[in-house]
């Protein structure tokens, strides 16, 4: 089980102390939105979901024979941390939990078909009380509503904005994007 008492101190050396108050405000926010799952699921993946971040090339290193990733993820500095920090959250923290290290994986770029626990934690991320974006507030109030309808909305903001930006787009969200809409509209 995790104990964040235990790992407090390693995450906030990894990911600093900034970093670690926008995973309390993730938790809080996700603890917030759940309805019906395990709240230790929730916690757990809220404060370990951006454990890799900051020290992508360092584990990259060292979990070399874990990290088979594909070119397009390794050279996507925005997406890859929370690739590798399902890893991470395994090896360094003791995680076990495929749906925890899944909702870890995913919070970035969403993908097809996600799990409850994924949805909240993707949306806590994008909608903890300090994100101030144009449009937060709609997201935050339809996510009290309808999950899917929230990320859906996150997802084309994120596309949006990679687009305004010129970045690339790494391709799960659009694949995600498109499955939920096609599930809403029937
Ligand atoms: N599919 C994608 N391809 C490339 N970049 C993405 C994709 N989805 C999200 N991003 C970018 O990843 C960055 C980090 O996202 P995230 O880890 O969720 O937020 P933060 O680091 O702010 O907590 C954002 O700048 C976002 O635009």
């Amino acid at each position: 089980m995790f104990n964040l008492d235990e790992y407090k101190d390693k995450l906030i050396d990894n990911i600093g102390i900034k970093r670690f108050n926008h995973c309390l405000r993730v938790r809080d926010f996700a603890l917030k939105l759940n309805k019906r799952l395990d709240n230790y699921k929730i916690e757990t993946a809220a404060i370990l979901h951006d454990c890799a971040k900051y020290n992508e090339k360092y584990y990259l290193d060292k979990y070399k024979n874990y990290c088979n990733f594909d070119k397009e993820i390794l050279e996507n500095k925005a997406v890859i941390h929370a690739f590798l920090g399902k890893i991470i959250a395994e090896k360094e923290y003791n995680i076990n939990d495929e749906e925890i290290l899944n909702a870890i994986k995913y919070h970035t770029t969403g993908r097809v078909n996600m799990t409850e626990l994924e949805k909240i934690i993707f949306l806590a991320d994008a909608c903890e009380e300090k994100r101030n974006y144009q449009g937060v507030e709609e997201i935050r109030n339809l996510a009290f509503k309808d999950l899917d309808k929230a990320v859906l909305k996150t997802l084309d903001g994120n596309i949006k904005s990679l687009i305004d930006r010129g970045l690339i787009i790494f391709p799960l969200t659009i694949l995600a994007r498109n499955y939920l809409l096609k599930e809403k509209n029937g």
